[in-house]
């Protein structure tokens, strides 16, 4: 069967609730649908050698409690002659046909492997492309969405639900193995005593309405588990990435409460969908056996004696419900455990939704370099729509200059720089890029020419050099050292017991404020950026360290367009153009001695901080 024979069958699927609603995972599937496609044949063809085998057993059997009785036959003259021996003598014929069953068997067993193996790599390969499904929407939506999303929930998501998702579709593979070996018993079932088929299907589908009620309270206790075990995982990041400020404000207990409260929910509901999911598979169990016994007591009374039935097929039909049972049983519990991952299933859904999220939409053109401005015109911003952090923003910021943004904190001073790189659109207005708007150029173009340096640089968990190098491919070792050694940084470097070899962040070397920010500035200018944001350091560093970064942030600004979230005088009494911010509007732009002269609101702000003896 070639796929485009499959076609009908896929529009029919796709037709269902089933689809509808998961379609945002099923569709994933086209990815590795041959592999499915074969996992669901190995599947298949191994339900029909259990049917198969059933008949057999059936002529072996009959042709031991009733060696006189016409043999079973198939009717395929070469098949009764050859295989099922029906010229040959009893003990020739209970050979043949046992050394069918054990063929029969040995197929089964490896075509059912094969299916095993084949949905356990359709499995794996599916939560393997929602894994990078979901990077790729974490890499695409705009940080706005991150700002309001729980961190912890977001690496839950990443780690433990997506597991519980592809094991969600593993266990529907599960399903549709023993589902197709449930078809070829109820066949052979069928095909040996429709009466008794009939009324087991009935209490069987009795008992099958009873557990669906069952598994509606199930599904619930799941959405609450999946709540309990994302507040439960951002709680714990944040008690992780905050262990210091805990234990500097000395708030142990008031943590212990939040996290113990967080633990208990998370068990309190884990134990409740347990209970739920666990009381599945003994309602079922006992419920089956209940049946069994009710069938075998129906045949000795009734069918038996009335020669509707001998006992050799009486004997099949045991067998093949006995084999049955632990598959329905089976079945059972699975779909209690799918019912129990209906709340990993939502979420992730959730996350791959694309229509209610903020997504930064890439332009066109190619930024080739900044050739004479950089303009703001009429800019307002608010990361929510009915609070804005910046209003009515109007700044030119010329090629080769220093812009210093200054105000209060809180009055939106890193907000104004952040929309530069895009990590958010304005809300209303424009800014233009040498007279283009900044959202019809390529962003990653655009990020290329551009360097942070902030105070909370990130510093990764890998060597100082790739550290340094990040962001910029194919730099040199030459590059590199010289781009440390311009940011003052080498000195330290070189002190490192592995030198630019040692592993920093989590697994080596923590380094300090000030070392951190003098990565960052070799990182900056090895990527040897036309645009330059410099968050400045609020904290107070030594005065050694102090010189040498502002030594080192002197070199990396030349020749460049700055714009400094400034708190040092320094910088302001450099900078061609100082910008006072206050509650997100401009309050006063122009040169450093203008606006002094001029004593307005930077001659305040600078008066109340030479007070403090500080400026920032
Ligand atoms: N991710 C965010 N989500 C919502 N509001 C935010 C976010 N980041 C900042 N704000 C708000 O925007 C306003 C401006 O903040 P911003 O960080 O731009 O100020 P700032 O002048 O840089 O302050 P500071 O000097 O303290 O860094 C503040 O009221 C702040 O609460």
């Amino acid at each position: 069967m070639t796929l485009q024979q499959l076609k009908p069958i896929s529009n029919l699927l796709k037709a269902t609730k089933f689809w509808q609603e998961n379609y945002i995972i099923l569709r994933e599937f086209k990815h590795f649908r041959r592999i499915a496609i074969l996992a669901l044949l190995f599947t298949f063809t191994a339900a029909a050698f259990e049917g198969f085998g059933v008949g057999f057993l059936l002529a072996f059997l009959q042709s031991l409690t009733d060696p006189q009785a016409e043999p079973i036959q198939t009717g395929i003259r070469w098949v009764d002659v050859w295989f099922l021996g029906i010229n040959a003598s009893t003990t020739d014929r209970l050979y043949r046909v046992s050394g069918l069953i054990l063929l029969v068997t040995l197929l089964r067993t490896g075509f059912t492997y094969l299916g095993q193996v084949y949905s356990e790599i359709t499995n794996h390969s599916l939560a393997d492309r929602l894994r990078k499904r979901l990077f790729e929407q974490f890499q695409a939506v705009s940080l706005q969405y991150f700002a309001k999303t729980r961190s912890g929930e977001l690496v839950n998501s990443l780690t433990s639900e997506i597991n519980q998702v592809s094991l969600a579709f593993g266990i529907t593979a599960f399903l549709i193995i023993r589902g197709s070996t449930l078809i070829a018993y109820l066949i052979s079932m069928l095909l040996l005593s429709w009466q008794l088929t009939l009324i087991s299907v009935m209490l069987f589908a009795l008992l099958s309405a009873a557990i669906t009620t069952l598994l509606g309270r199930v599904r619930e206790a799941s959405f609450e588990w999946t709540k309990a075990a994302g507040s439960y995982a951002s709680i714990a990041l944040e008690f992780i990435n905050g262990i210091r400020t805990v234990q500097a404000f000395a708030t142990q207990d008031f943590e212990r409460e939040r996290f113990y409260a967080a633990s208990s929910r998370f068990k309190k509901a884990a134990i409740k969908g347990l209970a739920a999911s666990s009381s599945v598979e003994p309602l079922a169990e006992g419920g089956a056996t209940a049946i069994l016994v009710g069938i075998l007591l129906l045949a000795f009374a009734t069918l038996i004696p009335q020669g509707q039935l001998n006992p050799a097929v009486l004997l099949t039909f045991l067998f093949v419900l006995f084999r049955l049972m632990p598959i329905v049983r089976q079945m059972n519990g699975s779909r209690a455990q799918i019912s129990s991952f209906q709340g990993p299933l939502s979420s992730i859904k959730e996350l791959l939704r694309t229509d209610n999220k903020p997504y930064l939409i890439d332009g066109q053109l190619q930024f080739m370099g900044l050739k004479r401005a950089i303009e703001f015109v009429s800019v307002d911003f608010g990361y929510d729509a009915n609070n804005l952090v910046l209003q009515n923003i109007t700044l030119t910021i010329k090629k080769g200059t220093t812009t210093a943004l200054v105000g209060a904190s809180g009055a939106g001073k890193s907000t104004l720089a952040d929309l530069i790189p895009r990590f958010y659109d304005p809300t209303a207005g424009q800014i233009l890029v040498d007279g283009i708007d900044l959202r019809d150029l390529k962003i990653n173009s655009l990020r290329r020419q551009l360097a942070v340096v902030s105070q909370d640089t990130f510093i990764f968990n890998t060597s100082v050099r790739n550290n340094i190098a990040y962001g910029t491919e194919n730099a040199d070792e030459k590059a590199i050292l010289q781009a440390a050694k311009l940011a003052n940084a080498w000195e330290f470097i070189r002190e490192l017991p592995e030198g630019f070899d040692t592993q920093l962040g989590d697994r080596g070397v923590r380094l300090s404020g000030g070392q951190r920010q003098r990565i960052a500035i070799a990182r900056a200018l090895l990527r040897d950026p036309e645009i330059l944001i410099l968050d400045e350091a609020t904290s107070a560093l030594d005065s050694v360290s102090e010189r040498l970064i502002q030594e080192s942030i002197e070199k990396l600004s030349q020749g460049r367009t700055v714009i400094a979230i400034a708190h040092r005088l320094s910088t302001i009494v450099r900078a061609d153009k100082v910008v006072v911010l206050e509650a997100g509007r401009i309050v006063e732009q122009g040169a450093y001695k203008d606006l002094l002269e001029q004593r307005g609101k930077l001659w305040k702000y600078h008066q109340m901080q030479h007070e403090l003896g500080q400026v920032g």
